[in-house]
């Protein structure tokens, strides 16, 4: 199994109150599956990705990546391994404005010690791959919503990472380029093996990947 969760328990505190965003979640998900959480807001999709990736902490349970039981790393050894072995795909793109398409792509590789002629040339790779090679020079504010987003993917994959979190990754997006993205994802799914976990509220992409996880109220269900 690449992720496993036993008895995951998350609970936010702000003043008096107290949310239990995750009670008692157990799962399992295998390498090269595609699995979409889904379930009514505030039930806890987010917090689940945040907690399963390593971004956030849990206070009861285990989750373990790789057979690594998130727990047993610091922050320092978890930062490096989503580095490597990670690829996120946010709504709200965090693109840095600054640099080109094909320079936001290639800063996981930047970070990881790749030397700089071969992270060019992979990232460019990756850009024609999400069809978006003629804009390679453009900085973010130049790009629509739907290429900001398939930069997002480019980056997200640019490194090969073994597993690939997506929240809503389709969610600011018009149908048709809402639909070329999802193709994309399951292409690279089904050629590389990589393992999705999508957080959605679409249901036509719960009906094309492998599993729904159905959560409500910080449970499976
Ligand atoms: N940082 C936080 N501090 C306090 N409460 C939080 C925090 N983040 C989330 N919550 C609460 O935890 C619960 C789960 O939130 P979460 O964002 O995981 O839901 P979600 O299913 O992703 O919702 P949506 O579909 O609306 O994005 C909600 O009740 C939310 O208000």
């Amino acid at each position: 199994m690449v992720i496993k969760a036993q008895h995951v328990k998350k609970i936010y505190r702000s003043g008096q109150l107290r949310i239990e965003a995750l009670s008692d979640i157990s799962l399992e998900i295998a390498q090269g599956e595609m699995v979409a959480v889904m379930g009514p807001s505030g039930c806890g999709k987010t917090t689940l990705l945040n907690c399963l990736s390593g971004l956030d902490t849990i206070d009861e349970g285990d989750i373990y990546i790789r057979g690594d039981n998130l727990r047993d790393l610091s922050e320092r050894e978890r930062t490096a391994y989503r580095a490597q072995h990670m690829g996120f795909i946010f709504q709200d793109f965090n693109l840095l404005p600054v640099l080109s398409a094909v320079e936001n792509v290639e800063l996981p590789l930047l970070v990881t010690r790749v030397p700089s002629q071969k992270a060019r040339r992979r990232a460019l790779e990756m850009l024609d791959i999400v069809d978006l090679s003629d804009r390679a020079r453009h900085r973010p504010a130049e790009l629509s919503g739907g290429q900001r987003q398939r930069v997002t993917i480019a980056r997200a994959l640019v490194n090969n990472p073994a597993l690939v979190w997506a929240d809503e990754p389709t969610g600011n997006l018009d149908s048709t380029t809402a639909s070329d993205i999802m193709n994309l994802l399951l292409q690279l799914n089904r050629e590389q093996q990589q393992t999705f976990v999508i957080v959605t509220h679409a249901h036509d992409i719960g009906e094309q990947v492998h599993r729904i996880i159905s959560m409500r109220d910080g449970k499976i269900v």
